[in-house]
């Protein structure tokens, strides 16, 4: 999905927002479509605004400028109990005096549901939180990742259309962590809401996502699946915060010649003009290691990591580092020849 582009099946459509607290702008001139069902994550370094984003889509903060249209309604005006909409936080604001029951039904009791109906979306809800059978537990009885799938419950209860998350696996260990962004997506599949995700993790939106929205200093670089991401980042912003990247600036010399690191190589037209400055990104698994004089490039082999999968190195061409992921191995202190084919040169706009 394209942030001009509007699908047919979207719920939320961000209109131009920004936001400034005083003096200092935090959100700058942000529009996008959020699509019905999808899992959407809001990606950035810490600092970049998601959460402030966040809070407006669910109505906690006010946009100083800009509108958020729900099913092409403004909401601007709307409290956050009024909207279709949920959160969950990274501290899960659970009622530690209350059992499991209580907390989930909170808001159900509040609207005066019918008991027996609290009672069959409860244990709905624990059956797709995995936790059948902690009804009568109490919250201090329950660990982190536990606590986490009751938060979930709660704010599903209410059966919102879109269920926001802002880092809600943060205080979680890692392996724990990698389960519940399994398991949350299977949640998501099944419940079939949309779901916008915050989180700084660029592994964690990778696995999770349909969507990605990269943010930097209140603006969205780039929107897309994870692999149009990974695979055409549209700037060297996001090539760097996405992956692992060799980033080098070049001048174009012809619409398929660019030059980089005093080398000619042919690249892929992109309509870039002769003479223009522009970043190149090249992975470092689209590096491929060759006998010393058969590349383009040669260099000297720093260091060597054993990653499992491959092998990481470094390797020392006349001025630039280079990462290189390789499945074979060269000894460090060695000298290997470098090939990087034209569509591996991802050439982009200068920031
Ligand atoms: N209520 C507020 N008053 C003043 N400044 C604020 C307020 N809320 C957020 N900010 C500032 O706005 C900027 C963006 O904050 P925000 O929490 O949205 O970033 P974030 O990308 O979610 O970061 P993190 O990943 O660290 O949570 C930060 O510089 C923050 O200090």
């Amino acid at each position: 999905m394209n942030e001009k582009t509007r699908p047919n099946d979207y719920i939320i459509d961000l209109k131009h927002i920004s936001k400034s607290f005083e003096d200092t702008q935090v959100l700058d001139d942000i529009s996008m479509y959020i699509r019905r069902n999808e899992f959407l994550t809001l990606l950035g370094p810490s600092g970049c605004g998601k959460t402030t984003l966040l809070r407006i889509i669910g109505g906690f903060e006010s946009a100083t400028e800009g509108e958020v249209l729900f099913e092409g309604k403004n909401i601007g005006d709307l409290p956050p109990y009024k909207r279709k909409i949920n959160t969950v936080f990274q501290k899960y604001a659970l009622f530690p005096h209350m059992n499991v029951e209580d907390n989930i039904s909170f808001g159900l009791q509040i609207k005066k549901m019918d008991k027996k109906l609290i009672q069959k979306k409860v244990y709905e809800m624990l059956e797709l939180v995995n936790l059948k059978g902690y009804e009568k537990r109490s919250i201090d009885s329950l660990s982190g990742g536990q606590q986490q799938r009751i938060a979930i419950a709660r704010a599903l209860v209410n059966e919102p259309q879109v269920l926001l998350l802002d880092e809600p696996l943060g205080a979680l260990d890692l392996k724990l962590r990698k389960g519940m962004q399994l398991e949350l997506k299977k949640i998501q599949q099944k419940v079939g809401i949309t779901f916008i995700y915050v989180t700084h993790d660029q592994e964690e939106a990778l696995t999770m996502s349909d969507t990605i929205a990269i943010m930097n200093e209140g603006r969205v670089q780039q929107i897309g699946t994870p692999v149009d991401i990974y695979n055409e980042p549209k700037n060297a912003f996001v090539a760097d915060f996405i992956g692992e990247s060799n980033i080098l600036q070049g001048i174009m010399l012809k619409d398929y010649l660019v030059r980089f690191h005093d080398v000619d190589f042919e690249c892929v037209d992109r309509g870039f003009g002769e003479n223009m400055p522009i970043d190149v990104v090249v992975r470092p698994e689209d590096i491929k290691i060759v006998d010393k004089d058969q590349g383009m490039l040669n260099g000297l082999v720093e260091s060597v990591t054993f990653k499992g999968v491959h092998y990481e190195m470094i390797v020392k061409s006349t001025s630039y580092s280079w990462i290189v992921h390789s499945t074979v191995m060269s000894p460090i202190g060695s000298q290997v020849g470098m090939v990087i084919t034209p569509p591996d040169i991802h050439i982009m706009k200068r920031r």
